[in-house]
Protein backbone atom coordinates (compact mmCIF):
# COMPACT_ATOMS: atom_id res chain seq x y z
CA UNK A 1 0.00 0.00 0.00
CA UNK A 2 1.79 3.61 -0.86
CA UNK A 3 1.40 6.00 1.93
CA UNK A 4 2.56 8.79 -0.40
CA UNK A 5 -0.51 8.22 -3.18
CA UNK A 6 -3.02 7.22 0.21
CA UNK A 7 -1.93 10.50 1.78
CA UNK A 8 -3.00 12.84 -0.95
CA UNK A 9 -6.36 10.94 -1.87
CA UNK A 10 -9.39 12.87 -0.28
CA UNK A 11 -6.74 16.15 -0.05
CA UNK A 12 -7.83 19.82 -1.56
CA UNK A 13 -4.21 20.55 -3.78
CA UNK A 14 -3.24 23.97 -5.17
CA UNK A 15 -0.73 24.13 -7.54
CA UNK A 16 0.87 27.47 -9.45
CA UNK A 17 2.95 27.44 -12.58
CA UNK A 18 0.60 24.21 -13.41
CA UNK A 19 0.60 25.02 -17.25
CA UNK A 20 4.08 25.17 -17.47
CA UNK A 21 6.49 22.58 -18.08
CA UNK A 22 7.19 20.84 -14.30
CA UNK A 23 3.49 21.95 -13.47
CA UNK A 24 1.79 19.42 -16.10
CA UNK A 25 3.80 16.62 -14.66
CA UNK A 26 3.26 17.00 -11.41
CA UNK A 27 -0.80 17.35 -11.89
CA UNK A 28 -0.50 14.58 -13.79
CA UNK A 29 1.45 12.24 -11.94
CA UNK A 30 -0.69 13.46 -9.26
CA UNK A 31 -4.14 12.67 -10.28
CA UNK A 32 -2.90 9.27 -12.17
CA UNK A 33 -1.44 8.21 -8.89
CA UNK A 34 -4.18 9.46 -6.30
CA UNK A 35 -7.23 8.90 -8.39
CA UNK A 36 -9.21 10.24 -5.54
CA UNK A 37 -7.52 13.40 -5.28
CA UNK A 38 -10.43 15.57 -3.77
CA UNK A 39 -9.41 18.59 -6.45
CA UNK A 40 -6.93 20.24 -7.61
CA UNK A 41 -6.64 24.26 -7.92
CA UNK A 42 -4.64 25.46 -10.53
CA UNK A 43 -3.61 29.12 -10.33
CA UNK A 44 -3.98 30.20 -14.34
CA UNK A 45 -3.69 33.55 -15.58
CA UNK A 46 -5.41 34.68 -19.32
CA UNK A 47 -2.87 34.75 -21.87
CA UNK A 48 -2.24 35.46 -25.96
CA UNK A 49 -5.92 36.60 -26.38
CA UNK A 50 -7.32 33.18 -24.56
CA UNK A 51 -9.31 33.04 -21.24
CA UNK A 52 -8.16 30.83 -18.38
CA UNK A 53 -10.81 28.38 -19.41
CA UNK A 54 -10.01 28.03 -23.09
CA UNK A 55 -6.44 27.66 -21.78
CA UNK A 56 -7.04 24.93 -19.36
CA UNK A 57 -9.15 23.62 -22.14
CA UNK A 58 -6.30 23.39 -24.79
CA UNK A 59 -3.72 22.34 -21.89
CA UNK A 60 -5.81 18.95 -20.72
CA UNK A 61 -5.99 18.04 -24.81
CA UNK A 62 -2.33 17.96 -24.60
CA UNK A 63 -0.36 15.17 -24.45
CA UNK A 64 0.91 14.57 -21.57
CA UNK A 65 -2.38 13.92 -20.42
CA UNK A 66 -2.91 10.42 -22.33
CA UNK A 67 -2.10 7.98 -19.84
CA UNK A 68 -4.16 9.87 -17.12
CA UNK A 69 -7.23 10.09 -19.58
CA UNK A 70 -7.03 6.63 -20.01
CA UNK A 71 -6.71 5.69 -16.25
CA UNK A 72 -9.29 7.98 -15.12
CA UNK A 73 -11.54 9.47 -18.19
CA UNK A 74 -13.15 12.26 -15.77
CA UNK A 75 -9.95 13.00 -14.60
CA UNK A 76 -10.26 16.84 -15.53
CA UNK A 77 -13.68 17.21 -13.23
CA UNK A 78 -11.34 17.46 -10.34
CA UNK A 79 -9.36 20.34 -12.16
CA UNK A 80 -10.79 23.77 -10.58
CA UNK A 81 -9.03 26.73 -12.48
CA UNK A 82 -8.52 30.13 -10.48
CA UNK A 83 -8.28 33.00 -12.33
CA UNK A 84 -4.47 35.02 -11.05
CA UNK A 85 -1.74 36.86 -11.75
CA UNK A 86 1.14 36.62 -9.44
CA UNK A 87 2.86 39.97 -9.82
CA UNK A 88 -0.84 41.88 -9.30
CA UNK A 89 -1.17 42.48 -5.41
CA UNK A 90 -3.39 39.66 -3.70
CA UNK A 91 -2.20 37.42 -6.48
CA UNK A 92 -5.50 39.08 -8.33
CA UNK A 93 -7.20 36.49 -7.09
CA UNK A 94 -11.21 37.37 -6.45
CA UNK A 95 -12.98 38.01 -2.64
CA UNK A 96 -14.70 34.45 -3.50
CA UNK A 97 -12.41 32.25 -5.12
CA UNK A 98 -9.84 33.29 -2.10
CA UNK A 99 -12.10 32.62 0.04
CA UNK A 100 -13.22 28.60 -1.35
CA UNK A 101 -8.48 28.87 -1.47
CA UNK A 102 -8.37 30.10 2.70
CA UNK A 103 -10.94 27.22 3.76
CA UNK A 104 -10.48 24.08 1.58
CA UNK A 105 -6.35 24.08 0.63
CA UNK A 106 -4.39 21.16 2.61
CA UNK A 107 -1.25 21.49 0.50
CA UNK A 108 0.37 23.95 -2.02
CA UNK A 109 3.01 23.12 -5.08
CA UNK A 110 4.47 26.75 -6.10
CA UNK A 111 5.58 26.02 -9.19
CA UNK A 112 5.19 29.48 -10.68
CA UNK A 113 8.11 31.47 -12.15
CA UNK A 114 10.13 33.17 -14.66
CA UNK A 115 12.63 30.75 -16.10
CA UNK A 116 14.49 33.26 -18.78
CA UNK A 117 17.94 34.39 -18.04
CA UNK A 118 17.34 37.48 -20.03
CA UNK A 119 14.42 38.97 -17.86
CA UNK A 120 14.27 41.93 -17.15
CA UNK A 121 15.17 42.53 -13.22
CA UNK A 122 11.86 44.24 -12.50
CA UNK A 123 9.37 40.96 -13.81
CA UNK A 124 11.69 38.38 -11.99
CA UNK A 125 11.64 40.20 -8.53
CA UNK A 126 7.69 41.07 -9.51
CA UNK A 127 6.86 37.39 -9.81
CA UNK A 128 9.57 34.96 -8.53
CA UNK A 129 10.35 36.98 -5.52
CA UNK A 130 7.07 39.22 -4.85
CA UNK A 131 5.13 36.87 -6.01
CA UNK A 132 6.27 34.01 -3.79
CA UNK A 133 5.65 36.75 -0.71
CA UNK A 134 2.15 36.97 -2.30
CA UNK A 135 1.48 33.47 -2.37
CA UNK A 136 2.80 32.90 1.22
CA UNK A 137 0.97 35.56 2.86
CA UNK A 138 -2.09 33.68 1.15
CA UNK A 139 -0.66 30.39 2.45
CA UNK A 140 -0.53 31.75 5.97
CA UNK A 141 -4.42 32.59 6.53
CA UNK A 142 -5.50 28.62 4.84
CA UNK A 143 -7.40 27.01 7.81
CA UNK A 144 -6.38 23.39 6.67
CA UNK A 145 -3.23 23.64 5.30
CA UNK A 146 -0.57 20.89 5.67
CA UNK A 147 2.77 21.53 3.69
CA UNK A 148 3.95 23.94 1.03
CA UNK A 149 6.16 23.34 -1.42
CA UNK A 150 8.58 25.73 -3.12
CA UNK A 151 10.33 24.84 -6.22
CA UNK A 152 13.52 26.77 -6.56
CA UNK A 153 16.58 26.01 -8.38
CA UNK A 154 19.95 24.28 -7.71
CA UNK A 155 21.18 27.39 -9.14
CA UNK A 156 19.76 29.54 -6.31
CA UNK A 157 23.25 29.99 -4.91
CA UNK A 158 25.58 29.05 -7.83
CA UNK A 159 28.08 31.60 -6.46
CA UNK A 160 29.23 28.95 -4.25
CA UNK A 161 31.02 25.63 -5.73
CA UNK A 162 29.60 23.66 -2.63
CA UNK A 163 26.35 23.69 -1.66
CA UNK A 164 24.55 22.26 1.09
CA UNK A 165 20.74 22.00 1.58
CA UNK A 166 20.62 24.80 3.68
CA UNK A 167 19.27 28.59 3.19
CA UNK A 168 22.36 30.94 1.95
CA UNK A 169 22.54 34.45 2.94
CA UNK A 170 20.44 36.56 0.18
CA UNK A 171 22.62 38.26 -2.47
CA UNK A 172 20.56 41.57 -1.23
CA UNK A 173 17.54 42.54 1.55
CA UNK A 174 14.49 41.37 -0.62
CA UNK A 175 12.61 44.56 1.19
CA UNK A 176 15.05 46.79 -0.60
CA UNK A 177 14.96 45.61 -3.74
CA UNK A 178 11.25 45.86 -3.51
CA UNK A 179 10.90 49.94 -2.48
CA UNK A 180 13.67 50.38 -5.49
CA UNK A 181 11.35 48.54 -8.34
CA UNK A 182 8.38 50.64 -6.79
CA UNK A 183 9.84 53.92 -7.24
CA UNK A 184 12.49 53.80 -10.03
CA UNK A 185 12.20 53.90 -13.40
CA UNK A 186 11.93 50.76 -15.49
CA UNK A 187 15.25 52.30 -17.53
CA UNK A 188 17.55 53.18 -14.54
CA UNK A 189 16.39 50.02 -13.33
CA UNK A 190 17.97 47.91 -15.97
CA UNK A 191 21.43 50.32 -16.18
CA UNK A 192 21.83 49.05 -12.32
CA UNK A 193 21.17 45.43 -12.57
CA UNK A 194 24.96 44.56 -13.49
CA UNK A 195 25.73 46.50 -10.25
CA UNK A 196 22.56 45.04 -8.28
CA UNK A 197 23.54 41.01 -9.62
CA UNK A 198 27.16 41.14 -8.70
CA UNK A 199 28.62 37.69 -8.77
CA UNK A 200 24.94 36.36 -10.06
CA UNK A 201 24.71 35.17 -13.39
CA UNK A 202 21.38 36.19 -14.13
CA UNK A 203 17.72 37.82 -12.87
CA UNK A 204 16.54 34.20 -12.23
CA UNK A 205 19.26 32.88 -10.19
CA UNK A 206 19.23 35.91 -8.51
CA UNK A 207 15.68 36.45 -7.51
CA UNK A 208 15.38 32.31 -7.15
CA UNK A 209 18.23 33.08 -3.90
CA UNK A 210 16.15 35.75 -2.68
CA UNK A 211 12.89 34.09 -2.65
CA UNK A 212 14.18 31.36 -0.86
CA UNK A 213 15.37 33.41 2.16
CA UNK A 214 11.87 35.30 1.63
CA UNK A 215 10.49 31.91 2.44
CA UNK A 216 12.51 31.38 5.46
CA UNK A 217 11.64 34.91 7.16
CA UNK A 218 8.74 34.27 6.61
CA UNK A 219 7.32 31.23 6.73
CA UNK A 220 5.74 31.84 10.08
CA UNK A 221 4.16 27.97 11.38
CA UNK A 222 4.12 26.57 8.24
CA UNK A 223 5.28 23.33 7.14
CA UNK A 224 7.40 24.20 4.18
CA UNK A 225 9.52 22.37 2.02
CA UNK A 226 12.30 23.50 -0.29
CA UNK A 227 13.17 21.67 -3.61
CA UNK A 228 16.24 22.15 -5.56
CA UNK A 229 16.33 20.42 -8.87
CA UNK A 230 19.21 21.18 -11.30
CA UNK A 231 18.94 21.33 -14.94
CA UNK A 232 15.46 19.32 -15.48
CA UNK A 233 15.57 17.13 -18.77
CA UNK A 234 12.59 15.43 -20.46
CA UNK A 235 11.15 12.79 -18.87
CA UNK A 236 12.99 8.99 -17.84
CA UNK A 237 9.69 7.04 -18.13
CA UNK A 238 6.39 8.86 -16.67
CA UNK A 239 4.26 9.58 -18.49
CA UNK A 240 6.03 8.53 -21.30
CA UNK A 241 9.89 8.36 -21.93
CA UNK A 242 11.47 11.32 -23.28
CA UNK A 243 7.99 13.59 -22.87
CA UNK A 244 9.17 17.47 -22.86
CA UNK A 245 7.47 20.55 -24.16
CA UNK A 246 9.38 23.49 -24.02
CA UNK A 247 13.01 24.71 -25.65
CA UNK A 248 14.55 25.03 -22.24
CA UNK A 249 17.76 24.30 -20.49
CA UNK A 250 19.29 21.70 -22.54
CA UNK A 251 16.59 20.73 -24.95
CA UNK A 252 16.93 23.97 -27.47
CA UNK A 253 20.67 23.39 -28.14
CA UNK A 254 20.05 19.55 -28.49
CA UNK A 255 17.52 20.10 -31.23
CA UNK A 256 19.82 23.09 -32.92
CA UNK A 257 22.32 20.18 -32.95
CA UNK A 258 20.48 18.13 -34.23
CA UNK A 259 19.48 20.14 -37.17
CA UNK A 260 23.42 20.74 -37.76
CA UNK A 261 22.83 24.96 -37.41
CA UNK A 262 25.06 24.78 -33.80
CA UNK A 263 28.23 23.30 -34.77
CA UNK A 264 30.27 24.47 -31.46
CA UNK A 265 29.67 24.95 -28.41
CA UNK A 266 31.73 26.62 -25.49
CA UNK A 267 31.63 23.69 -22.45
CA UNK A 268 33.72 22.18 -20.78
CA UNK A 269 33.69 18.09 -21.60
CA UNK A 270 34.81 17.32 -17.89
CA UNK A 271 32.21 19.59 -16.37
CA UNK A 272 29.45 17.81 -15.18
CA UNK A 273 26.39 18.22 -16.31
CA UNK A 274 24.01 18.13 -13.68
CA UNK A 275 20.33 16.89 -15.23
CA UNK A 276 17.49 15.56 -13.47
CA UNK A 277 15.06 14.26 -15.16
CA UNK A 278 11.23 15.64 -15.16
CA UNK A 279 9.49 13.06 -13.71
CA UNK A 280 12.57 12.19 -10.91
CA UNK A 281 12.14 15.95 -10.10
CA UNK A 282 8.48 15.59 -9.73
CA UNK A 283 8.27 12.15 -7.80
CA UNK A 284 10.69 14.03 -4.80
CA UNK A 285 8.35 16.90 -5.46
CA UNK A 286 5.23 14.32 -4.03
CA UNK A 287 7.55 12.34 -1.94
CA UNK A 288 8.35 15.67 -0.17
CA UNK A 289 4.84 17.13 0.29
CA UNK A 290 3.73 14.01 2.26
CA UNK A 291 6.72 13.64 4.54
CA UNK A 292 6.19 17.67 5.06
CA UNK A 293 2.68 17.45 5.96
CA UNK A 294 2.93 13.89 7.97
CA UNK A 295 5.78 14.07 9.57
CA UNK A 296 6.30 17.38 10.17
CA UNK A 297 10.28 17.97 10.34
CA UNK A 298 10.80 20.55 12.97
CA UNK A 299 13.16 22.30 10.70
CA UNK A 300 12.15 23.86 7.29
CA UNK A 301 13.85 20.60 4.90
CA UNK A 302 15.35 21.94 1.53
CA UNK A 303 16.36 18.57 -1.12
CA UNK A 304 19.06 19.29 -3.92
CA UNK A 305 17.51 17.50 -6.67
CA UNK A 306 20.80 16.63 -8.51
CA UNK A 307 22.60 14.20 -9.99
CA UNK A 308 26.02 15.21 -10.04
CA UNK A 309 26.82 13.43 -6.53
CA UNK A 310 25.66 10.46 -7.51
CA UNK A 311 25.25 9.25 -10.37
CA UNK A 312 27.77 11.57 -12.43
CA UNK A 313 27.66 12.81 -16.39
CA UNK A 314 29.65 14.84 -18.00
CA UNK A 315 28.90 17.57 -21.04
CA UNK A 316 31.94 15.64 -22.92
CA UNK A 317 29.71 12.26 -22.68
CA UNK A 318 26.62 14.25 -23.48
CA UNK A 319 28.37 15.25 -26.65
CA UNK A 320 28.67 11.83 -27.61
CA UNK A 321 25.25 10.37 -26.67
CA UNK A 322 23.36 13.13 -28.33
CA UNK A 323 25.14 13.17 -31.92
CA UNK A 324 25.48 9.61 -31.94
CA UNK A 325 21.75 9.68 -31.76
CA UNK A 326 20.82 12.30 -34.17
CA UNK A 327 23.31 10.62 -36.85
CA UNK A 328 21.46 7.65 -35.99
CA UNK A 329 17.90 8.98 -35.86
CA UNK A 330 17.72 12.41 -38.13
CA UNK A 331 15.96 15.16 -37.66
CA UNK A 332 13.72 16.27 -40.76
CA UNK A 333 15.01 19.05 -43.10
CA UNK A 334 18.23 19.54 -41.33
CA UNK A 335 20.36 22.40 -42.03
CA UNK A 336 23.47 20.47 -42.11
CA UNK A 337 25.24 16.55 -41.06
CA UNK A 338 25.12 17.53 -36.95
CA UNK A 339 28.71 17.63 -36.33
CA UNK A 340 28.61 19.48 -32.72
CA UNK A 341 31.39 19.82 -30.61
CA UNK A 342 32.27 21.13 -26.96
CA UNK A 343 35.46 23.23 -26.55
CA UNK A 344 36.54 25.26 -23.90
CA UNK A 345 38.94 27.66 -25.82
CA UNK A 346 36.87 30.85 -26.72
CA UNK A 347 39.76 31.31 -29.73
CA UNK A 348 38.78 27.96 -31.31
CA UNK A 349 35.01 28.81 -30.47
CA UNK A 350 35.45 32.11 -32.52
CA UNK A 351 36.69 30.37 -35.35
CA UNK A 352 34.00 27.63 -35.64
CA UNK A 353 31.01 30.46 -35.22
CA UNK A 354 32.51 32.09 -38.18
CA UNK A 355 33.61 29.23 -40.51
CA UNK A 356 30.63 26.96 -39.33
CA UNK A 357 27.74 29.10 -38.23
CA UNK A 358 28.48 32.27 -39.34
CA UNK A 359 29.28 30.97 -43.17
CA UNK A 360 27.13 28.64 -44.05
CA UNK A 361 24.36 30.78 -42.71
CA UNK A 362 25.40 34.28 -45.07
CA UNK A 363 25.93 31.76 -48.16
CA UNK A 364 22.36 30.29 -47.58
CA UNK A 365 20.56 33.59 -46.73
CA UNK A 366 22.26 34.61 -50.27
CA UNK A 367 20.55 31.40 -51.76
CA UNK A 368 17.19 32.58 -50.23
CA UNK A 369 17.42 36.19 -51.84
CA UNK A 370 18.38 34.98 -54.85
CA UNK A 371 15.51 33.06 -54.99
CA UNK A 372 12.92 35.46 -54.29
CA UNK A 373 12.29 33.98 -50.02
CA UNK A 374 13.11 35.64 -46.88
CA UNK A 375 16.79 35.15 -45.33
CA UNK A 376 16.19 33.59 -42.16
CA UNK A 377 19.52 31.64 -41.03
CA UNK A 378 21.48 34.61 -39.67
CA UNK A 379 18.20 35.54 -37.39
CA UNK A 380 18.71 31.92 -36.00
CA UNK A 381 21.98 31.95 -35.93
CA UNK A 382 22.52 35.47 -33.84
CA UNK A 383 19.43 34.31 -31.68
CA UNK A 384 21.52 30.67 -31.02
CA UNK A 385 24.65 32.75 -30.52
CA UNK A 386 22.71 34.67 -27.42
CA UNK A 387 21.26 31.52 -25.88
CA UNK A 388 24.61 30.07 -25.77
CA UNK A 389 26.04 33.25 -24.16
CA UNK A 390 23.72 32.67 -21.50
CA UNK A 391 24.03 29.38 -20.60
CA UNK A 392 27.87 28.59 -21.07
CA UNK A 393 28.08 30.12 -17.37
CA UNK A 394 26.46 26.16 -16.76
CA UNK A 395 28.43 24.76 -19.40
CA UNK A 396 31.64 25.95 -18.01
CA UNK A 397 31.67 25.00 -14.19
CA UNK A 398 30.83 22.22 -12.05
CA UNK A 399 29.51 22.11 -8.76
CA UNK A 400 29.20 20.19 -5.80
CA UNK A 401 25.33 19.77 -4.29
CA UNK A 402 24.80 17.60 -1.02
CA UNK A 403 21.96 14.96 -0.88
CA UNK A 404 21.18 13.90 2.34
CA UNK A 405 17.66 14.88 2.51
CA UNK A 406 17.14 13.34 -0.75
CA UNK A 407 18.70 10.12 0.57
CA UNK A 408 16.50 10.45 4.12
CA UNK A 409 13.41 10.88 1.95
CA UNK A 410 14.42 7.64 -0.24
CA UNK A 411 14.70 6.15 3.19
CA UNK A 412 11.38 6.79 4.30
CA UNK A 413 9.54 5.56 1.65
CA UNK A 414 8.12 2.28 1.78
CA UNK A 415 8.90 -0.14 -0.81
CA UNK A 416 5.79 0.17 -3.16
CA UNK A 417 6.59 4.39 -2.56
CA UNK A 418 10.03 3.49 -3.83
CA UNK A 419 8.61 2.10 -7.18
CA UNK A 420 5.77 4.35 -7.52
CA UNK A 421 8.00 7.42 -6.73
CA UNK A 422 11.05 6.36 -7.77
CA UNK A 423 13.68 9.14 -7.36
CA UNK A 424 16.48 6.61 -7.39
CA UNK A 425 19.41 8.59 -10.19
CA UNK A 426 21.76 5.80 -8.98
CA UNK A 427 19.72 3.68 -11.50
CA UNK A 428 19.77 6.25 -14.46
CA UNK A 429 21.48 5.09 -17.55
CA UNK A 430 22.57 8.60 -19.01
CA UNK A 431 23.62 6.91 -23.05
CA UNK A 432 19.98 5.55 -22.79
CA UNK A 433 18.41 8.73 -21.08
CA UNK A 434 20.05 10.90 -23.58
CA UNK A 435 18.25 8.57 -26.03
CA UNK A 436 15.42 8.77 -25.42
CA UNK A 437 15.13 12.61 -24.53
CA UNK A 438 16.78 13.45 -28.07
CA UNK A 439 13.68 11.08 -29.78
CA UNK A 440 11.44 12.60 -27.26
CA UNK A 441 11.85 16.15 -28.47
CA UNK A 442 12.08 14.95 -32.30
CA UNK A 443 8.52 13.63 -31.61
CA UNK A 444 6.69 15.86 -29.03
CA UNK A 445 8.62 19.37 -29.62
CA UNK A 446 9.13 19.07 -33.54
CA UNK A 447 6.10 16.86 -33.53
CA UNK A 448 8.42 14.29 -36.31
CA UNK A 449 7.36 11.40 -37.10
CA UNK A 450 9.87 8.23 -36.38
CA UNK A 451 8.25 6.98 -39.81
CA UNK A 452 9.82 9.98 -41.55
CA UNK A 453 13.72 8.38 -40.42
CA UNK A 454 14.53 7.42 -43.94
CA UNK A 455 13.50 10.26 -45.63
CA UNK A 456 15.72 12.40 -43.16
CA UNK A 457 18.37 10.20 -43.69
CA UNK A 458 18.30 10.35 -47.74
CA UNK A 459 18.05 14.32 -46.61
CA UNK A 460 21.70 14.20 -45.15
CA UNK A 461 23.16 12.12 -47.70
CA UNK A 462 22.09 14.65 -50.15
CA UNK A 463 23.49 17.55 -47.69
CA UNK A 464 26.80 14.87 -47.68
CA UNK A 465 27.20 15.21 -51.63
CA UNK A 466 26.64 18.90 -51.57
CA UNK A 467 29.27 19.17 -49.02
CA UNK A 468 31.97 17.23 -50.90
CA UNK A 469 31.23 19.11 -54.12
CA UNK A 470 31.32 22.34 -52.84
CA UNK A 471 34.80 21.65 -50.62
CA UNK A 472 35.94 20.28 -54.02
CA UNK A 473 34.78 23.19 -56.18
CA UNK A 474 36.66 25.75 -53.23
CA UNK A 475 39.72 23.80 -53.82
CA UNK A 476 39.96 23.99 -57.18
CA UNK A 477 39.17 27.94 -57.39
CA UNK A 478 41.44 28.21 -54.08
CA UNK A 479 44.12 26.14 -55.79
CA UNK A 480 44.47 27.76 -59.23
CA UNK A 481 44.20 31.24 -58.01
CA UNK A 482 47.35 30.79 -56.02
CA UNK A 483 49.09 28.52 -58.74
CA UNK A 484 48.28 31.62 -60.98
CA UNK A 485 49.55 33.79 -58.74
CA UNK A 486 52.96 32.13 -57.15
CA UNK A 487 55.98 30.61 -59.40
CA UNK A 488 56.96 28.90 -56.53
CA UNK A 489 53.49 27.37 -56.08
CA UNK A 490 53.86 26.27 -59.61
CA UNK A 491 56.65 24.97 -59.18
CA UNK A 492 55.99 22.59 -56.55
CA UNK A 493 52.82 21.58 -58.23
CA UNK A 494 54.69 20.56 -61.25
CA UNK A 495 56.97 18.83 -59.23
CA UNK A 496 53.80 16.49 -57.53
CA UNK A 497 52.96 15.63 -60.39
CA UNK A 498 56.08 14.60 -61.74
CA UNK A 499 56.53 12.39 -58.74
CA UNK A 500 52.81 10.98 -58.57
CA UNK A 501 53.86 9.89 -62.54
CA UNK A 502 57.22 8.55 -61.51
CA UNK A 503 55.07 6.69 -58.58
CA UNK A 504 52.68 5.26 -60.95
CA UNK A 505 54.74 4.24 -63.31
CA UNK A 506 57.01 2.22 -61.31
CA UNK A 507 53.64 0.95 -59.81
CA UNK A 508 52.23 -0.42 -63.16
CA UNK A 509 56.13 -1.76 -63.66
CA UNK A 510 56.24 -3.64 -60.07
CA UNK A 511 52.35 -4.94 -61.09
CA UNK A 512 53.51 -6.38 -64.63
CA UNK A 513 56.49 -7.75 -63.27
CA UNK A 514 54.05 -9.70 -60.32
CA UNK A 515 51.55 -10.75 -62.78
CA UNK A 516 54.18 -12.29 -65.63
C1 LIG B 1 25.57 18.70 -28.21
C2 LIG B 1 24.94 19.26 -27.00
C3 LIG B 1 25.85 19.63 -25.92
C4 LIG B 1 25.23 20.47 -24.85
C5 LIG B 1 26.02 21.71 -24.52
C6 LIG B 1 25.82 22.50 -23.34
C7 LIG B 1 24.47 23.17 -23.21
C8 LIG B 1 24.41 24.06 -21.92
C9 LIG B 1 23.06 24.10 -21.37
C10 LIG B 1 23.08 24.62 -19.95
C11 LIG B 1 21.68 24.72 -19.37
C12 LIG B 1 21.69 25.33 -18.02
C13 LIG B 1 20.30 25.47 -17.44
C14 LIG B 1 20.31 25.89 -15.99
C15 LIG B 1 19.23 25.23 -15.20
C16 LIG B 1 18.08 26.10 -14.63
O1 LIG B 1 17.77 26.05 -13.51
S1 LIG B 1 17.36 27.11 -15.71
C17 LIG B 1 15.71 26.76 -15.87
C18 LIG B 1 15.48 26.72 -17.29
N1 LIG B 1 15.61 28.03 -17.89
C19 LIG B 1 16.16 28.15 -19.05
O2 LIG B 1 16.74 27.24 -19.57
C20 LIG B 1 15.92 29.47 -19.72
C21 LIG B 1 16.94 29.76 -20.72
N2 LIG B 1 16.35 30.44 -21.81
C22 LIG B 1 16.24 31.78 -21.91
O3 LIG B 1 16.53 32.51 -20.99
C23 LIG B 1 15.77 32.33 -23.24
O4 LIG B 1 15.11 31.31 -23.93
C24 LIG B 1 16.95 32.84 -24.09
C25 LIG B 1 18.10 31.82 -24.04
C26 LIG B 1 17.40 34.16 -23.51
C27 LIG B 1 16.56 33.02 -25.55
O5 LIG B 1 15.55 33.96 -25.66
P1 LIG B 1 14.90 34.33 -27.10
O6 LIG B 1 15.98 34.48 -28.10
O7 LIG B 1 14.00 35.48 -26.87
O8 LIG B 1 14.09 33.05 -27.51
P2 LIG B 1 12.83 32.39 -26.75
O9 LIG B 1 11.84 33.44 -26.34
O10 LIG B 1 13.30 31.47 -25.67
O11 LIG B 1 12.20 31.55 -27.91
C28 LIG B 1 11.50 32.16 -28.98
C29 LIG B 1 10.72 31.09 -29.71
O12 LIG B 1 11.61 30.15 -30.31
C30 LIG B 1 11.31 28.83 -29.89
N3 LIG B 1 12.57 28.13 -29.80
C31 LIG B 1 13.55 28.34 -28.89
N4 LIG B 1 14.57 27.50 -29.14
C32 LIG B 1 14.24 26.79 -30.24
C33 LIG B 1 14.86 25.76 -31.01
N5 LIG B 1 16.08 25.31 -30.71
N6 LIG B 1 14.21 25.22 -32.08
C34 LIG B 1 13.00 25.67 -32.42
N7 LIG B 1 12.36 26.63 -31.73
C35 LIG B 1 12.96 27.18 -30.66
C36 LIG B 1 10.60 29.01 -28.55
O13 LIG B 1 9.72 27.95 -28.25
C37 LIG B 1 9.83 30.29 -28.78
O14 LIG B 1 8.63 30.03 -29.45
P3 LIG B 1 7.32 30.94 -29.17
O15 LIG B 1 7.02 30.75 -27.71
O16 LIG B 1 7.76 32.34 -29.49
O17 LIG B 1 6.29 30.37 -30.07
N1 LIG C 1 12.93 23.83 -16.20
C1 LIG C 1 14.06 23.76 -15.51
O1 LIG C 1 15.12 23.37 -16.02
C2 LIG C 1 14.06 24.11 -14.06
C3 LIG C 1 12.98 24.69 -13.43
N2 LIG C 1 13.04 24.99 -12.09
C4 LIG C 1 11.92 25.62 -11.40
O2 LIG C 1 10.75 24.84 -11.61
C5 LIG C 1 9.61 25.68 -11.68
C6 LIG C 1 8.83 25.35 -12.92
O3 LIG C 1 9.65 25.55 -14.05
P1 LIG C 1 9.14 25.18 -15.52
O4 LIG C 1 7.93 24.36 -15.41
O5 LIG C 1 10.30 24.67 -16.25
O6 LIG C 1 8.79 26.62 -16.07
P2 LIG C 1 7.76 27.03 -17.21
O7 LIG C 1 8.25 28.29 -17.79
O8 LIG C 1 7.46 25.90 -18.10
O9 LIG C 1 6.42 27.34 -16.39
C7 LIG C 1 6.28 28.49 -15.63
C8 LIG C 1 4.88 28.53 -15.06
O10 LIG C 1 4.73 29.73 -14.29
C9 LIG C 1 3.55 30.39 -14.73
N3 LIG C 1 3.62 31.83 -14.61
C10 LIG C 1 4.56 32.62 -15.16
N4 LIG C 1 4.26 33.90 -14.90
C11 LIG C 1 3.12 33.91 -14.18
C12 LIG C 1 2.32 34.93 -13.61
N5 LIG C 1 2.67 36.20 -13.73
N6 LIG C 1 1.21 34.60 -12.95
C13 LIG C 1 0.87 33.30 -12.84
N7 LIG C 1 1.58 32.29 -13.33
C14 LIG C 1 2.69 32.59 -14.01
C15 LIG C 1 3.45 30.02 -16.19
O11 LIG C 1 2.14 30.30 -16.63
P3 LIG C 1 1.81 30.71 -18.14
O12 LIG C 1 1.55 29.44 -18.83
O13 LIG C 1 0.64 31.58 -17.98
O14 LIG C 1 3.00 31.45 -18.67
C16 LIG C 1 3.80 28.56 -16.15
O15 LIG C 1 2.71 27.81 -15.75
C17 LIG C 1 10.13 27.11 -11.62
O16 LIG C 1 9.94 27.58 -10.32
C18 LIG C 1 11.60 26.99 -11.96
O17 LIG C 1 12.33 27.98 -11.34
C19 LIG C 1 14.15 24.70 -11.36
C20 LIG C 1 15.23 24.13 -11.93
C21 LIG C 1 15.31 23.83 -13.34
Amino acid sequence: MSSVSAYYNGKNVLITGATGFMGKVLMEKLLRSSPDVKAVYILVRPKAGQSMQERVANMLKCKVFDRVREDCPNFHEKIKPINAELTQPKLAISAEDEEELLTRINIVFHCAATVRFDEPLKHALQLNALGTQRLLELARQMQNLEAFIHISTAYANCIRKCIDEIIYPPPAEPKKLFDLIEWLDESIIEDITPKLLGDWPNTYTYTKALSEYLIQQEKGNLNIAIIRPSIVGASWHEPFPGWIDNFNGTSGIFIAAGKGILRTVIANNEAVADMIPVDVAINLTLAAGWYTAVHRPKNMLVYNCTTGGINPFFWGEMEQYVMSTFKRNPLEQAFRTPNAHLTSNYLINQYWITVSHKAPAILYDLYMRLTGRKPRMMKIINRLHKSMTLLQYFSTQSWDWSSENMNMLMSHLNTEDKKLYNFDVRQLHWSEYIESYCLGAKKYLLNEDMAGIPAAKQHLRKLRNIRYAFNTTLLVIIWRIFIARSQMARNIWYFVLRKEAKDFLMLMAIGDTCFT
